[in-house]
């Protein structure tokens, strides 16, 4: 889903259409999501992550179907997945990467990111602590998501780049490390990006007044 692009001078950001927030309530307003779609690949971010998780963050399958329809770039779904039909499900809508949560499947992840593979699924399997890594570095998952806030939490922590800081260092360099949650401006996303390969943004972009300015600021910012 992500390649290393350092080459390109644009930071790798992957830009979420979050909906709604358990901290911040509805994050949509009155906007139509794929006008943000449009907005977020005008501004050449490097993949979508859209959350289907239905209670907490109001998702929606059918609009994630159609983002992966309608996108050009890689798609990621973000759930609490935790059966493999709901990996076949992810694959059917055409998506390119599924999360797959090491704190939930434990033992299972690596049975899981085999299956999503075999579904031609990339997964991101999610980590936020040491022990997490041990299952996340034990899989064929191309990618690891590291994500600074607590999951359990349901975003009522604050999140902190110190988790990437912490944790990055711990995964090995064939794996693609995305920094994700929490990452609210530019000298979070420096920290990030200074130890993981790509970002993961949603809030701060949901909530952000002129949305296409700030993702293009993210996108194309000199952090070093
Ligand atoms: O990350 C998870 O484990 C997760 C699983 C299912 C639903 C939501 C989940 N996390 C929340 C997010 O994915 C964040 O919205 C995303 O990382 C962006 O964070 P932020 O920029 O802080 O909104």
């Amino acid at each position: 889903m992500i390649r290393k692009r350092k080459e390109e001078k644009l930071n790798p950001v992957v830009a979420e259409i979050k909906v709604h927030s358990p901290k911040f309530g509805d994050l949509l307003g009155k906007r139509d999501p794929i006008e943000i779609l449009k907005t977020y690949e005008s501004c050449r971010v490097a993949g979508i992550s859209y959350i289907t998780e239905r209670k907490h963050f109001k998702g929606d399958f059918e609009l994630f179907k159609r983002i992966c329809k309608l996108s050009h770039l890689p798609v990621l779904r973000k759930d609490f997945v935790t059966s493999k039909v709901e990996i076949e499900r992810t694959a059917e809508a055409e998506a390119d990467a599924v999360l797959l949560i090491a704190r939930i499947l434990k033992d299972k992840t690596a049975e899981f990111v085999d299956f999503a593979l075999e579904h031609g699924l990339e997964s991101v399997v999610e980590v936020h602590s040491e022990k997490e890594v041990e299952f996340a570095v034990e899989t064929n998952t191309p990618i690891i998501g590291i994500n600074n806030r607590d999951i359990s939490k349901l975003e009522k922590d604050g999140g902190s780049v110190e988790v990437t800081k912490k944790l990055a260092k711990l995964i090995p360099r064939r794996f693609v490390r995305i920094s994700e949650s929490g990452i609210a401006n530019l000298n979070d996303l420096k920290i990030a990006l200074s130890y993981a390969d790509a970002a993961l943004v949603g809030t701060a972009f949901m909530k952000a007044d002129r949305v296409e300015d700030v993702v293009r600021s993210f996108v194309e910012a000199k952090l070093c």
